[in-house]
């Protein structure tokens, strides 16, 4: 099966063309990429149509078709409605495209990929996969906000937690490195991207996560504030600011770029090594606030058995990780900076042999687990659609 997954991040679009059902030895990922942009790009028909073109030119190269077999789209806000991937129908693009209120970065975006590809690719199955299923196993205690109940079930208040995909396929790596089954594995699971979370995962499942009932809460992140105190948002109305100022203000202009001028991981590192004492507070913040919710989470989970740095910043920021890990010592945790700054890729151990519980780098595989999804629910609704000698006749198929 031929799948193209479309993953619209708060600053990006990263898509992929994937076969499904091909064994170890034969590559999977026929094209792969990141186009970089700000928030919003996604709903400019033209961006998209020239995105869909060269998918189109791809698919066309590989396998001499003219469509993909499915299309796996992320998701970011299910809300109480979708707890697991599902068929995109018309209804569907509705009730997601009226959670865009409580994920104002994303939910626009993939339902105008949605609703292009229906146009482009009109005798495709398009398949939802959330970020916030994972997170469906937290308990009440951790979940609900100190709130009267009757507001919480007017309004649906809750953390729902976000990331899932990605803390989902990182548990399963990380028990596969350790050789463990995934359902005892206890880990803290810190997904590093431009939004950025961090997850308990107690005996394979989400215990507790720090983005809430939208991914604005937690951590310090690249245009987002993380925690404060709910006293500032009224504030800041009182002194003067709009109500969508303040929304603004928390979404697009705090965090990094807020405290340094950049958003971007990789300018914030430069300028902390030429002094800037902007970056380095910023770069501190971030630092340890995460490692506050570490050592928080480790307690959750009834002893952390891992650690995991994932997404963009996780994966690749060897100094971000040193930054953290140099407060984690009480833990008993030590990095290893030689390992630490292997160019290896795919899962690696960062921490010292002596250190309480292994500390890894993965890479954010947020493709595969959509691409899997996708798979298993179109050919559990028509399993027509497999189709293994097709994919033996590939002989244009080029390797990426
Ligand atoms: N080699 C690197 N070193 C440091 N930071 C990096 C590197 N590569 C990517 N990043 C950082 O990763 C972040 C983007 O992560 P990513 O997971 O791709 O974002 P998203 O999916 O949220 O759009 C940016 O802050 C970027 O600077
Ligand atoms: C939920 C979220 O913030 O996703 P991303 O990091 O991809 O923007
Ligand atoms: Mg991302």
């Amino acid at each position: 099966m031929l799948i193209l997954v479309l993953n619209p991040g708060s600053s990006s679009l990263k898509f992929q063309l994937r076969r499904s059902g091909i064994s170890e030895a034969v590559p999977g990922v026929l094209l792969d990429r990141v186009v970089e942009g700000k928030q919003g790009d996604a709903l400019d028909p033209g961006f998209l149509g020239d995105v869909y073109d060269t998918i189109d030119a791809a698919i066309w190269d590989f396998t001499g078709r003219t469509r993909p077999d499915a299309i796996g789209h992320r998701v970011v806000h299910g809300g109480d409605r979708f707890s697991s991937p599902v068929r995109v129908t018309p209804d569907v693009m509705g009730a997601i495209e009226e959670l865009e209120e409580l994920a104002p970065l994303h939910n626009a975006a993939s339902v105008a990929c949605m609703r292009a590809a229906t146009e482009r690719w009109p005798d495709t199955p398009q398949v939802a996969v959330f970020d916030t299923a994972f997170h469906r196993t937290i308990p009440e205690y951790a979940s609900r906000y100190a709130l009267p109940e009757d507001l919480v079930t007017r309004h649906g208040i809750r953390r729902y937690g976000f990331h899932g995909i990605s803390v989902e396929m990182a548990s399963r790596d990380t028990a596969a490195f350790l050789g463990v089954p995934v359902d005892s594995l206890n880990a803290v699971v810190a997904h590093l991207g431009n939004g950025a979370s961090v997850t308990a995962v107690k005996n394979g499942r989400s215990a507790d996560t720090s983005m809430g009932m939208t991914p604005l809460e937690g951590l310090v992140m690249g245009t987002r504030s993380g925690d404060l105190d709910p006293s500032i948002v009224t504030l800041l109305q009182r002194h003067g600011l709009s109500l969508d100022e303040v929304d603004e203000l928390l979404n697009h202009r705090a965090g990094l770029l807020g405290l340094a001028g950049s958003a971007d991981m990789r300018a914030i590192q430069d300028a902390v090594q030429s002094g800037d004492p902007r970056a380095i507070l910023a770069s501190d913040m971030a630092a340890y606030r995460l490692a506050k919710y570490i050592a928080a989470y480790s307690m959750v989970v009834g002893g952390a058995g891992a650690l995991v740095f994932t997404g963009g910043i996780g994966e690749h920021s060897s100094p971000f990780r040193s930054r953290v890990m140099s407060l984690l010592r009480p833990l008993g945790l030590f990095i290893d900076e030689d390992r630490n700054h292997s160019a290896a890729a795919g899962a690696r151990l960062i921490s010292t042999d002596g250190s309480a519980f292994p500390v890894l780098a993965l890479p954010s595989d947020e493709e595969r687990a959509i691409a899997e999804a996708t798979a298993a629910v179109v050919l559990s609704q028509d399993p027509a659609n497999q189709s293994p000698d097709e994919i033996e006749a590939w002989p244009r198929a080029k390797r990426p």
